[in-house]
């Protein structure tokens, strides 16, 4: 049995919970409430699938950010972008659901990102992972398997739209490429230990990175542009292109790696 899906209004307050508890409850909310949603949707087309679960999500995130932070500013993909944002101190960054695609095929490979930047840092996180039953926060912060140090790399990339580099980069580590949806869940596949380094190139926002983000370095991984320099994040343009989400001790083999394939092609 799934469980009923909550309207957070009914129970958050301001003050109740810390930053990271309430994007876990909220990330949640929406993950069940998701989940729900796709039980009951029958054979409706994927397109309308995709709709009624951008908005659903955005609705549980919104409702809930509105009643517990009434006074934060909000960056979601799935809202009206209000320019106030760049002159609030503290700014929820969201994706109320990421990996659309994945979601309306019935697949596993989706998420729930909310993050919260505070001063020009991403300072709260969690990822909801409906597919998994789980939620990753920033605290406490997910505690990455070790590896074993002489298997083969495994790189994951977009299973839809993988960026041209990926597979140079890959060639280049020798490593296994391993094709997923969600930027969420890709990230989410290197904090789990089930892949060692994320790679995007070609096109991002602030809101497919930065909640993933926020939870991988609060788990120690390392995170950067591809060119090594760090993301920002609540920038007066959301785009954000590029990433690479690693395991710190292959950090410089694979920005190395990067640099080389990005020289080669240019
Ligand atoms: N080239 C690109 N341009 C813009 N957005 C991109 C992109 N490649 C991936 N994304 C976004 O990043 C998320 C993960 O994509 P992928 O599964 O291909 O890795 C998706 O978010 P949404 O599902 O929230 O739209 C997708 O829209
Ligand atoms: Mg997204």
């Amino acid at each position: 049995m799934l469980p009923e899906p909550q309207s957070p209004s009914t129970h958050l307050r301001e003050g109740d919970l810390s930053d990271a508890e309430l994007a876990v409850e909220l990330a949640g909310t929406a993950g069940r409430t998701l989940l729900e949603l796709r039980a009951g949707v029958g054979n409706l087309p994927t397109d309308e699938v995709k709709k009624r679960g951008d908005e659903a999500a955005q609705q549980v995130l919104a409702a809930g950010l509105a009643q517990a932070r009434p006074r934060d500013a909000v960056l979601s993909e799935e809202a009206v972008d209000d320019a106030a944002r760049l002159d609030a101190a503290r700014v929820w960054i969201i994706d109320p659901l990421d990996g659309t695609r994945e979601y309306s095929e019935g697949r596993s490979d989706w998420a729930v990102h909310v993050a919260l930047w505070e001063a020009g840092a991403l300072v709260a996180g969690a990822v909801a992972l409906p597919g998994l039953g789980t939620v990753l926060t920033t605290e406490p912060a997910a505690v990455v398997p070790s590896r074993d140090g002489a298997a083969p790399l495994r790189m994951a990339v977009s299973r839809s739209r993988p960026p041209a580099i990926a597979t140079g980069v890959a060639e280049a580590l020798g490593a296994d490429l391993v094709a997923m949806g969600s930027a969420g869940f890709k990230v989410a596949a290197v904090v789990r230990g089930e892949a060692d380094l994320y790679v995007h190139g070609g096109g991002q926002y602030e809101w497919d990175s930065a909640a993933p983000v926020a939870v991988a370095m609060a788990a120690g991984l390392h995170a950067s542009r591809l060119d090594g320099s760090p993301l920002r994040y609540n920038q007066p343009d959301p785009y954000l292109p590029d990433l690479v989400v690693c395991r710190p001790e292959v950090a410089e083999q694979v920005l190395t790696a990067i640099e080389r394939v990005q020289r080669d092609v240019q």
